[in-house]
């Protein structure tokens, strides 16, 4: 029971509704109302009329699966599901023909035996070409010690562990991570597969070799492996929320249990909507009533008000596709129990990866939006930025602005070149990560948070933003003037609060709080997810309003023309140009001086202010984050 008390609060209004406004709900009518109009015997002999139709509906789907879907032959509205042999021969003839028109691969997931016949699921996959591949991301949370490193290693280079550490080595990015252990930065490893669902990696003398990866692979999941370890929560938290991610994949170590860590790195997860899938490792360790204690634990805890997810044990392939086809828009919780030692298990999960569709639809027609969530520099290339791009499209040779800065500028530059998991590309689509050389831009110049963005969309950053928050956890009472990390996307700053609708903020308390960064502005959107965090103390919600930096900058350059002004005057009058003591008068006025208040402040439906800051609807593209 202390259990379920401590997630109480960590549901949020989507939680309760499922998650459902990640996709867009026009589409899925629109879907749904084609799919219901549809006979279980339409595919047997249709006229060109028909063949039409089922061809449209097949590529709506595959486009709104971001060029996959899984179509059942043998069900229709209102029909007893299951068709006789003959009647199944020819739709899926009728179905393979379709496939072969849109270029999409068609695959035999599972046949069911039912009271008519048979119902039989396919997968449908878009053949790309060999530089293009579906991508998702898939955040690694745990504990430490669950067998986070152990499962990447084991997945992505396809030699099994020997429960002494030996599979995660080949992860470990730092010396320290290799002499103790545990994982302390957020890393990456690819999982690629290709149309017909097999892995395709094959690590060469122990390395993998992206590029080869994904130009064999259709689809490549992405893992980012975060630290377990509490003292690294700040890089768990960043990776949660700067990195993306579609899915979170909760470990647990059968034995160990749900402890440390894994609550806190579940709640986070609901709180900021990522869906979240558990993999129970270690069970060939693990004693039976032990596995079974944890098991119990861990239904009851995602049963929990705070939580409102179903748990489902995924035990074979037909709960596979049952869960993975669900995933995304039901409270659904698959749950797997694997070995890393043994490989028990691990080709459900495998198959499980396989069928993830991405859960945020970007939209490609908008100017583009990109969060840089790290910067390196690379000798002969120069400054390099990775991150995620969030809407629109990037080319090569694209003009794009780059910021805020300090002042809250953002400053013009070119992309110089591509990569997509180490492959070179020429373009990058919405959703998708991808790293770009600049030119002519210094690392120094950059900082994580930043974003590269369409001149079209005038982008402004702001100091001050309104949120509406729910604290999980304070020792205390949080007050105006409190301090903390604030994480948005891939912005981390400390900010303070201004003020907030309470007095004084208690673990559980809502309100709507006036924050204000300290040391930059930043450019965030409303709608955006947000973490609040110092310590122990956690925060979460929703930004709601932003108060762009247009006053900073204006008060900027107000200083900046009256200094002129004075300068001008100064020289003028005062012809030596000898430093003068302002008078009286000015000194009065200079102390009084108060910014103005905002006319043009921007709020959640997207209206904007005198100057349109922000596009409308822009934020309800943003990946959840
Ligand atoms: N017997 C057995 N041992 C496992 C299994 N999975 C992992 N281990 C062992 O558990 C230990 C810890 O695994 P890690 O992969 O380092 O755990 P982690 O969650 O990545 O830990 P951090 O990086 O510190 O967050 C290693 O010694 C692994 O060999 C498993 O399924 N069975």
């Amino acid at each position: 029971m202390a259990a379920a008390m401590d997630f109480e609060g960590f549901s949020s209004p989507e939680m309760e509704n499922g998650g459902d406004n990640l996709f867009s709900p026009d589409n899925d009518e629109i879907d749904m109302e084609m799919t219901s109009m549809l006979s279980k015997h339409s595919m047997v002999s249709p006229n060109n009329e028909e063949y039409d139709y089922l061809t449209e509906i097949i590529k709506t789907r595959t486009d709104e699966g971001q060029g996959e879907t899984i179509y059942e032959v043998g069900t229709g509205e209102g029909d007893k599901p299951g068709l006789k042999e003959d009647d199944m021969k020819a739709s899926v003839a009728t179905l393979t023909s379709i496939c072969e028109s849109l270029d999409l691969q068609c695959v035999l997931l599972r046949e069911r035996a039912v009271e008519e016949g048979k119902v039989c699921e396919y997968l449908l996959r878009q053949k790309l070409e060999s530089s293009d591949f579906m991508e998702i991301r898939v955040a690694v949370v745990g504990n430490v010690d669950a067998g986070k490193s152990t499962l990447l290693g084991v997945l992505t280079h396809g030699d099994l562990d020997n429960g002494r550490g030996i599979a995660r080595q080949k992860l470990f990015r730092h010396k320290h991570e290799m002499e103790t252990g545990r994982t302390s930065s957020v890393g990456n490893d690819i999982l690629g597969f290709d149309s017909t669902g097999n892995v395709v990696n094959k690590p060469d003398h122990g390395h993998l070799d992206w590029i080869k990866i994904c130009e064999a692979s259709a689809k490549v999941v992405t893992f980012i492996d975060l630290a377990g370890h509490e003292k690294y929560l700040k890089t768990t938290v960043f990776g949660m929320t700067g990195h993306a991610p579609d899915f979170a994949m909760l470990m647990i170590g059968a034995n160990a249990g749900i402890i440390g860590m894994t609550k806190e790195h579940l709640g986070l997860a609901l709180a900021l909507n990522v869906p979240v899938f558990v993999v129970v490792t270690k069970i060939d360790m693990c004693p039976p009533n032990v596995l079974q204690d944890t098991l119990k634990l861990l239904q009851r805890i995602l049963k929990s008000q705070g939580c409102r997810k179903i748990p489902v044990m995924v035990q074979t392939k037909d709960d596979v596709i049952c869960s993975a086809t669900n995933f995304t828009s039901e409270r659904m919780c698959p749950i797997f129990q694997v070995s890393n030692v043994t490989g028990e298990n691990l080709e459900l999960l495998k198959m499980f990866l396989n069928l993830l569709s991405t859960r945020v639809k970007c939209n490609l027609s908008k100017p583009a939006e990109f969060q840089i969530d790290d910067t390196f520099s690379v000798p002969g290339v120069g400054t390099v930025v990775s991150g995620t791009l969030l809407q629109g499209n990037i080319r090569l040779n694209d003009n794009l602005l780059l910021g805020p800065d300090a002042l809250g500028q953002f400053q013009p530059m070119v992309i110089k070149s591509i990569h997509r998991k180490r492959m070179p590309v020429k373009e990058v689509r919405g959703g998708q990560t991808a790293s770009f050389a600049l030119k002519k831009i210094k690392r120094s110049a950059i900082r994580k948070g930043m974003v590269m963005v369409s001149p079209k969309l005038e982008p402004k950053a702001c100091w001050e933003f309104e949120g509406e928050i729910l604290v999980l956890h304070h020792p205390t009472t949080i007050s105006v003037r409190y301090q903390a990390m604030v994480h948005v996307g891939s912005v981390r700053q400390t900010a303070t609060i201004l003020n907030m609708t309470e007095e004084h903020l208690r673990t559980g308390d809502k309100a709507h709080v006036r924050f204000r960064f300290i040391k930059n502005p930043e450019y965030i959107k409303p709608d955006m997810k947000m973490v609040f965090r110092e310590g122990r103390t956690k925060a979460v919600g929703t930004i709601v309003k932003l108060h762009p930096h247009v006053c900073a900058v204006a008060q900027n350059t107000r200083q900046q023309r009256a200094a002129k002004k004075a300068q001008e005057h100064k020289h003028h009058v005062n012809p030596q140009n000898e430093p003068q003591k302002p008078s009286k008068r000015n000194r009065r006025i200079r102390k009084s001086y108060q910014p103005p208040t905002l006319p043009n402040e921007v709020t959640t439906n997207g209206t904007t202010g005198t100057n349109g800051e922000v596009a409308s609807n822009s934020a309800t593209n943003m990946s959840v984050t």
